[in-house]
């Protein structure tokens, strides 16, 4: 029930809007809810004051209503700043008449302001400083003058005045947690969107260098403590600096696509992979032997020696590489060890002539 309450109002929230993660589509959530609490809280007024008949109530909130119905089609139609502004200054005009002119200040009903000050903070961005400082102060100019300028016991009964008092409490508590919470949640997306940014390369698609490192840090750790074995693999591009020079840096960037696309499909879903920097990369192994090692990063270098790479100006650029592997050993503290290793077979591998794996000559028998 709570749920689906919650599916309903975000329904509500992002009616209009596409999903995604500008800046100002929070302030236009903020934006457009306010208007709607206000719309409802205009026609609560209206309905409560309807019988017996109270006109000031009654014409304040119908046409509350209706400047409200605008300010929401301004937000949707993306008239963005003229429903910023009109939102607040509706709040504080119709709060100000009201408890002045009729509910007076016992009631509570200028707590309402609280309301303004809020969505000023939200909405407003930090370049619109003056129009924000301005509506936060004149709505607590409005607040003192309606405490010490409005009479107590104005129109209302004292049932009608302490239900008036509960109805702003219970306004106040539901503007104040759904927006919170849309503030919240919407950072908690930002923040997730964020991370996958800063943790992926952009070009290739994989982990990047801090990323892989990090997962390289954790998977030496794991494997030291659990007493597991595990493998890394440093890969590089053959002759890629030909590839370039030849076709051309964008036809490189393509190649590195394209390869690195290739590895991730071909490493097994519990290794990770991640652009070390230029045209190497690491392969992490966890809880695999070195001869395991071995026959999937043979698998790999023959899957990329056969691959046809074709550029949209229908070339055939021709690629292969080499890898270093080194495992974890009882003797190894760091695992900067273990890459430095690695690095070596890698050395190996390019020494004998390309397009192979080799186990580091640390760990050669
Ligand atoms: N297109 C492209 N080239 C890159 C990128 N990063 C590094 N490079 C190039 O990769 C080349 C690497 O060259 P080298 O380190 O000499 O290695 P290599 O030509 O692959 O030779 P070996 O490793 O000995 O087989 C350099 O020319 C870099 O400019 C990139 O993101 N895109």
């Amino acid at each position: 029930m709570f749920s689906s309450l919650k599916k309903i109002i975000h329904t509500i929230l992002n009616f209009g809007f596409k999903d995604d993660y500008a800046n100002d589509v929070n302030q236009k959530h903020v934006v457009n809810f306010s208007y709607l609490i206000f719309c409802f809280c205009s026609v609560f007024l209206i309905v409560i004051f309807s019988q017996p008949f109270s006109p000031l109530v009654v014409i304040v909130s119908v046409m509350s209503l209706i400047l409200a119905c605008m300010g929401l089609r301004c937000n949707y139609r993306g008239q963005f700043s003229r429903a910023q502004l009109l939102m607040p200054v509706l709040k504080m005009t119709q709060v100000t008449i009201l408890t002045l002119f009729y509910f007076g200040s016992e009631s509570g009903f200028h707590f309402l302001l609280v309301q303004a000050i809020a969505y000023s903070f939200i909405v407003f961005r930090a370049d619109q400083r003056f129009v924000k400082g301005l509506i936060v102060a004149l709505t607590v100019l409005l607040f003192l003058m309606c405490e010490y300028l409005s009479l107590t016991d104005l129109y209302l009964t004292e049932s009608k005045q302490s239900f008036m008092l509960v109805s702003v409490f219970f306004f106040i508590a539901l503007y104040f947690s759904i927006v919170i919470d849309l503030v919240m949640s919407r950072l908690k997306s930002v923040n997730q969107h964020l991370r996958v940014l800063a943790e992926k390369d952009e070009l290739t698609g994989l982990s990047n260098r801090r990323k892989v490192l990090a997962d390289a840090v954790n998977i030496f750790a794991d494997s030291v403590i659990n007493h597991d074995t595990c493998v890394f693999a440093i890969v590089d591009l053959d002759h890629f600096k030909k590839i370039n020079d030849t076709y051309g840096h964008e036809a490189g960037d393509f190649v590195l696509a394209k390869v690195s696309a290739k590895m991730q499909s071909v490493i097994r879903t519990t290794d990770k992979i991640g652009r070390y920097g230029g045209e190497e990369f690491i392969i992490l192994m966890p809880k695999t032997k070195l001869a395991q090692a071995e026959l999937v990063m043979e698998h790999l270098r023959q899957t990329i020696a056969a691959l046809t790479i074709e550029t949209e100006q229908g070339i055939i650029i021709p690629v292969t590489i080499s890898i270093g592997l080194a495992p974890i050993t009882t003797e190894v503290t760091r695992y900067e060890e273990i890459l430095a290793s690695a690095d070596k077979g890698l050395y190996a591998a390019k020494r004998s002539g390309r397009n192979r794996v080799s186990v580091s000559p640390d760990f050669q028998d």
